[in-house]
């Protein structure tokens, strides 16, 4: 197994990637484990945000380095949460606040306006090795449901509706998840990426 930094303090996106991951011989480990301190996520797009993570963690670990950027956009919010979706409710926000927050400022509105979606930026890169990082981007489609249901998953999954399952993401088993989300295509093209990179294409 080869070990790669994932620039994460969040264990759901870990599992997630591990189960991506493992198949492909490569273990996915957080930076915690290498004593690398969250940086501060100032850039304005998930693509800057994905950078500036994985850039802190291969600078400080002197590895290659993999940083998820990701949130949920709502049409009815103008796309808000965003890139702020960790901390919607607040800097200490934690999913449950977030939740919460989401299902009160779309209480007045019927299902046919709830509509949203997941974005996932993911970024590869070694610092001072690579010129340009790898970047890989998925999204998922689906609505906001009225209330909350489902234990899988974590962040907004509980209220985010699969139009093509008709349940939540949190009542999908994990590898179906995968198969779907805006994380498990991304990762997905990651590979297809790494692997064409592989056969010097
Ligand atoms: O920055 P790191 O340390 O990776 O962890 P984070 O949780 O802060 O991650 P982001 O800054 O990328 O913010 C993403 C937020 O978007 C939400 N989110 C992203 N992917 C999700 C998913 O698959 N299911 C549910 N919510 C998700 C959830 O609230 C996340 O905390
Ligand atoms: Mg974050």
């Amino acid at each position: 197994m080869q070990d790669i930094v994932v620039a994460t303090g969040n264990k759901g996106k870990l599992k997630e990637i591990n189960q991506v991951l493992n198949p492909f011989g490569l273990r996915a480990l957080g930076q915690s484990d290498f004593d690398v301190p969250e940086i501060e996520e100032t850039g304005l797009t998930f693509v800057e945000n994905a950078i500036l993570k994985a850039r802190n963690a291969s600078k400080i670990t002197g590895k290659p380095a993999l940083a998820d950027d990701s949130g949920l956009e709502v049409d009815a919010l103008q796309g808000a949460p965003g890139i702020y979706s960790a901390r919607y409710a607040g800097v200490d926000a934690c999913d449950a606040d977030n939740v919460a927050k989401l299902l009160d400022a779309l209480k007045d509105l019927p299902q046919a306006q709830r509509t949203a979606r997941f974005q996932c930026v993911m970024v590869y890169l070694r610092h001072e090795a690579d010129p340009v990082p790898l970047i890989c981007q998925g999204s998922w489609e689906g609505y906001i449901d009225f209330q909350a249901s489902g234990d899988n998953g974590f962040g907004y999954d509980p209220v985010f509706v699969v139009p093509e399952k008709n349940c939540t993401a949190a009542q999908l088993p994990p590898q179906i998840k995968n198969q779907l989300s805006h994380r498990g295509q991304a990762l997905k093209k990651l590979m297809a990426a790494f692997a064409a990179k592989q056969n010097g294409q």
